[in-house]
């Protein structure tokens, strides 16, 4: 028998007649023959108007402990709500909040971004297991924690999408569908740009990169949770259909969310443009980059700065790339000189915790401050930090940052 686990979000769950057709879906899904565990957001806009509420009424002295606790008050009474619409509808359910003795989900005591205990959360989850077996559909409040001190924390807003991956990932679901009032992944957001396409598929990866850099469609903690193996997809709440399609999430693959460090093979070499407010000039970019294209020439990385440009390629085509941008330098007015500079090693740390580890980019740092050796370029991103340092230091600096990562 198939374990799914629905999430919907604040619009789906948005009035009355919405809580009804949703918990009509659940019900569908669960006569088919699947077990269902349902996950629900606060109604609506009920978290911003509870905060707006305790801000007017109380200001800056307000805890983070106390808004936690209020705040939570609108997953509490979703919960409430939707899990009393199942019974109403002839099936058997319970709501489940961090007061109930089988809430599952434990963190840490940050009351509005709180870290989840996985492996107490996944032996407390085994409740939740029996229910299921018993026939109930459990309507778990989405985006609450409980505290060491049994306290409710928050997994910081729009935390919900964790708590659905999370109860999946715990559950060892076969599924996990997030219901929201969109058709799914969109090329971008649909409610800024009309004609947005539906996306199939969407990778862990891309997904969580999206999310990382604002589409709301799903909080990118979320997806730390989702396993290879269990399917997940996001679908529009007006099919009223939990088997419908909407964009299918998969992954992650295999090797790719793994913490690596790994040295370039080959030295690289950086050329440095300079010119006078040269980032004013509007395609400067696109020339620089197409003149090296052009001649089949990969740029591992760039840099800029009000008067300066930084190009890396590969030791063997610096030649050629130095003889391109010089007649570049010379063809454009702002340009106003260039130099080949020395070869670097390129370090390349990955790892998905990188979006979440404040400091980490000081602990990567600190062991080649430690060794004396200075770092030429770094750049990052949400899961991967580039180095470039000396040549002679790459295999040192390599090491040090391995031990980092261990
Ligand atoms: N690329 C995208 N694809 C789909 N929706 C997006 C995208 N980027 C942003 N969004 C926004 O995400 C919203 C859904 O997230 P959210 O409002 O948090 O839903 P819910 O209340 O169901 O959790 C959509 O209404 C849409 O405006
Ligand atoms: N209600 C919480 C949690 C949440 O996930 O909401 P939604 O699924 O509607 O984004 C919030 O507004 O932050």
């Amino acid at each position: 028998m198939d374990l799914i686990v629905v999430k919907f979000g604040g619009t789906s769950v948005g009035d009355g007649s919405r809580i009804k057709k949703a918990a009509q879906s659940v019900v569908n899904e669960y006569m088919k023959g699947s077990q269902v565990v349902v996950v629900v957001s606060a109604v609506n806009k009920t978290t911003d108007e509870l905060i707006g509420l305790s801000n007017d009424a109380i200001g800056t002295g307000l805890t983070d402990k106390q808004k936690a606790e209020i705040m939570a008050m609108g997953e509490l009474t979703s919960a409430r709500l939707f899990s009393a619409t199942i019974e109403s509808l002839g099936v058997k359910s319970e709501f489940i909040d961090p007061y109930n003795k089988l809430w599952p989900i434990i963190t840490d005591s940050n009351s509005l971004e709180a870290k989840i205990d996985l492996n107490t959360s996944n032996k407390k989850t085994e409740g939740i297991k029996q229910l299921v077996n018993q026939g109930v559909i459990p309507v778990i409040c989405g985006f609450l924690g409980k505290g060491p001190s049994g306290e409710i924390t928050t997994l910081g807003r729009g935390g919900s999408d964790i708590t659905a991956f999370l109860m999946g990932h715990c559950l060892d679901a076969n599924e996990v569908v997030i219901v929201t009032d969109v058709d799914g992944v969109m090329s971008t957001d649909p409610n800024k740009i009309e004609d947005a396409e539906l996306l199939d598929t969407i990778s862990v990866e891309e997904l969580r990169d999206l999310a990382t850099h604002g589409a709301q469609v799903l909080h990118p903690h979320a997806l730390k949770y989702k396993d290879p193996l269990i399917s997940a997809k996001i679908i529009n709440f007006a099919n009223e259909d939990l088997s419908s399609k909407g964009t299918r999430i998969v992954g992650p693959f295999e090797g790719e969310m793994l913490k690596c460090v790994t040295l370039y093979k080959d030295p690289i070499s950086l050329i440095a443009i300079v010119g006078e407010a040269m980032l004013k000039k509007v395609g400067l970019m696109a020339k620089l980059t197409t003149a090296l294209a052009d001649d089949g020439i990969n740029i591992f990385g760039m840099s800029a700065g009000q008067n300066s440009i930084t190009v890396f390629v590969n030791k063997v085509d610096s030649n050629k790339a130095y003889l391109l941008l010089h007649q570049l330098v010379i063809d454009t007015d702002v340009l106003s000189s260039l130099s080949l500079g020395r070869d670097t090693a390129m370090i390349t740390f990955v790892s998905p915790d990188i979006i979440e580890t404040p400091g980490i980019i000081s602990d990567i740092t600190e062991p080649l401050r430690k060794n004396n050796i200075n770092i030429l370029e770094i750049t990052s991103s949400q899961t991967a930090v580039v180095l470039f340092v000396d040549w002679e230091d790459g295999e040192k600096a390599h090491k040090l940052i391995t031990e980092v990562l261990e």
